[in-house]
């Protein structure tokens, strides 16, 4: 079943056509029932009678996820909701945002025109105009059947046994008291943000003056990134010593003809030379490493697992970047992960949790990018290791992971919500919580006519986030752990694993497991020991040389944190309610949450 829907489901996403999307559908019908049937049969087994330990893993897993307590007819209404929903997420066309007027047709898409102007442009008429256009162009348009999802999954995990959607989204990690956990792992990293946001702004203030404020949060379309989720496409405006040299070496791949394959060859490289699989045959013969020119493809980087045990596939629009070149080791890890636990019964063929399958191509991303490995690749030559460069070099990659926190851990704060509170005023809340955690505020009035949180992938997709924040936290304390296996003398992140047969060891022990052990005990396994918890210490300890500096800027220059003024939080006010009658004496002016439209 899952190699037929699988193998579906790659035909539409590397060839969008109609006959494609329909054959797709059926597979997954076809699939869902038979997964319907199985589920009835795990969860009508009498489990008392069943003593084997590995066996009621499997069943437990089988038995919690998936949606298949639900009646036929609501079961398919919420997959065809939410095949509907990626299909505006996808399909959504914008016009140019270059202010040619009149320009061309109307086709410019998320990726990669609206990205690249994000990414790219420092006029913030032209940012805000691509910020805008792309969140009015999905949003709208997805609200109202986001509404009807939450109501249809809520009502499958209630009948799962679960008090909601949201509670259902965290049984993966069998924890009570995830949620807490999470929590407090983001107040531990929280101040360290803090800081990097302050430096930040005061940066951008220099560079955009007044429409940044000095002591407020930031507006959403000047961080080079469409969610704000990660700053480093414009660490050009905030690197400290930009005379040192920095480390993002796309000129020298392209001077050195870089190609996409070649990417993917020095990827892989990079997991052999620690002792792991290299890439199967059928990899190279069926993965897609570029965009196709002759057809339409889904453009989102992924990781295929065809279940058979030796068909395993990468889908990427690569360009010839630095970033790509990570992302490549991103996706190349799920395809290691899949290998590795290939031989495990089939429920355990997956991530300890799912952060663990995030975490890892993070953790291997973190020696990939640091010049002593560039270097050892011949894509950058005479490093200095002074200390400026380093300060630039941490703040580059804090840029990526710093900042990515508060994003990550808003997505499932505010989806969990929804879930357990209801769906008034989820645009309102999605900007309180990203204004209160992130420091950052949309760059123009929004109302609950908009629906922001549908232009995130992953909202509209019913992709649960939670993964890649834990990941973040996970994938230090990882790559702590292979860094000591490799025997790296000096701070955590100059240390670069590559070709360390110690650390390929340690890691193909990890990921061979799968999900046959509880995912703490195989935190156990990968610190050798040290720990079965989610700690942030590793981070912390990575970035303190950082910390420490931002401390001494942020003491000197201003304010840390950010305080909002009453027409910013009118920016995204809840829908206006109706005025009530003013009590006698009480001042006549609204209240300040409510947007006079
Ligand atoms: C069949 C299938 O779906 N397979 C799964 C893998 C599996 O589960 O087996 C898969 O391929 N998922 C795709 C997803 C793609 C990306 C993503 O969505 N990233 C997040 C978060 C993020 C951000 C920065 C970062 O450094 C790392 C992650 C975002 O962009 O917000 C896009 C670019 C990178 C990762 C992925 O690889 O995680
Ligand atoms: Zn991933």
């Amino acid at each position: 079943m899952c190699f037929r829907v699988t193998s579906a489901t790659w035909g539409f996403s590397t060839n969008v056509t109609e006959s494609n999307r329909r054959r797709m559908l059926e597979e997954q019908a076809l699939s869902w029932k038979f997964g319907r049937v199985s589920w009835r049969k795990a969860t009508s087994l009498s489990w008392a009678r069943i003593s084997d330990p590995a066996a009621r893993r499997q069943l437990q897993i089988l038995a919690q996820e998936g949606r298949n307590a639900l009646a036929d007819d609501r079961f398919a209404e919420l997959m065809q909701l939410i095949a509907d929903m990626k299909d505006v997420y996808a399909r959504a066309r914008v016009c140019p945002t270059t202010g040619v007027p009149g320009a061309a047709t109307c086709d410019w898409r998320l990726e990669p025109e609206l990205s690249r102007v994000l990414a790219r442009s420092r006029d913030p008429t032209e940012l805000l105009r691509a910020w805008t256009a792309w969140h009015d162009a999905v949003g709208p348009q997805l609200r109202a059947k986001y509404v009807r999802y939450v109501q249809l999954a809520n009502e499958a995990a209630r009948l799962n046994g679960f008090r909601d959607a949201g509670e259902h989204m965290r049984a993966p990690y069998d924890d009570p008291e995830l949620e807490s956990e999470v929590t407090q792992l983001w107040a531990q990293v929280s101040p360290l943000y803090r800081q990097l946001h302050a430096y930040v702004r005061r940066q951008l203030h220099r560079h955009y003056g007044d429409l940044v404020r000095e002591d407020g949060p930031l507006p959403a379309h000047l961080l080079g990134n469409m969610w704000a989720q990660s700053w480093k496409n414009i660490a050009d405006l905030v690197v400290p010593f930009p005379d040192k040299q920095g480390a993002d070496v796309t000129p020298e791949m392209l001077r050195q003809g870089y190609t996409p394959v070649r990417m993917f060859q020095t990827a892989e490289e990079f997991f052999t030379s620690l002792g792991l699989k290299p890439m199967s045959m059928e990899f190279w013969r069926h993965s897609m490493l570029e965009r196709p020119v002759d057809r339409e493809a889904v453009c989102r980087a992924s990781a295929w697992d065809f279940c058979n045990r030796k068909d395993y596939r990468i889908k990427q629009c690569t360009e010839v970047t630095m970033d790509d070149l990570l992302t490549i080791h991103h996706e190349m890890a799920h395809i290691q992960y899949y290998l590795h636990y290939a031989e495990q019964p089939y429920i355990f063929r997956r991530g300890a949790n799912p952060a663990f399958h995030e975490a890892i191509g993070d953790a291997i991303g973190l020696s990939v990018s640091t010049p002593r490995h560039l270097q050892r690749i011949g894509l950058l030559n005479n490093i200095t290791d002074d200390y400026e460069t380093n300060i630039n070099y941490l703040l580059t990659v804090a840029l990526d992971k710093v900042v990515y926190l508060p994003f990550a851990y808003v997505v499932d704060q505010w989806r969990w919500r929804v879930f357990s509170e209801g769906v008034e005023n989820m645009n309102g809340r999605w900007w309180e919580l990203r204004m209160r955690h992130q420091g950052v505020l949309p760059p123009a009035p929004r109302s609950e006519r908009d629906f922001d949180p549908g232009a995130k992938y992953h909202v509209p997709a019913d992709t649960p986030y939670l993964r890649y924040f834990v990941s973040l936290v996970l994938q230090f304390q990882i790559h702590e752990a292979l860094c000591r296996a490799a025997g790296h003398p000096g701070p955590l992140h100059t240390c670069d694993i590559y070709r360390s047969r110690e650390a390929g060891r340690l890691l193909a022990e990890v990921l061979s497991l799968g999900a046959s052990r509880p995912w703490r005990d195989v935190i156990r396994v990968a610190t050798q020991g040290a720990t079965d918890r989610l700690d942030a210490r590793p981070l912390l300890d990575y970035f303190q040389p950082l910390a420490l500096w931002l401390r001494v800027q942020n003491r000197e220059r201003g304010v840390v944190g950010w305080t909002t003024t009453s027409q910013e939080t009118a920016l995204f006010a809840r829908w206006a309610r109706p005025l009530t009658a003013a009590a006698p004496g009480c001042a006549v002016a609204p209240p300040h949450h409510l947007l006079v439209i």
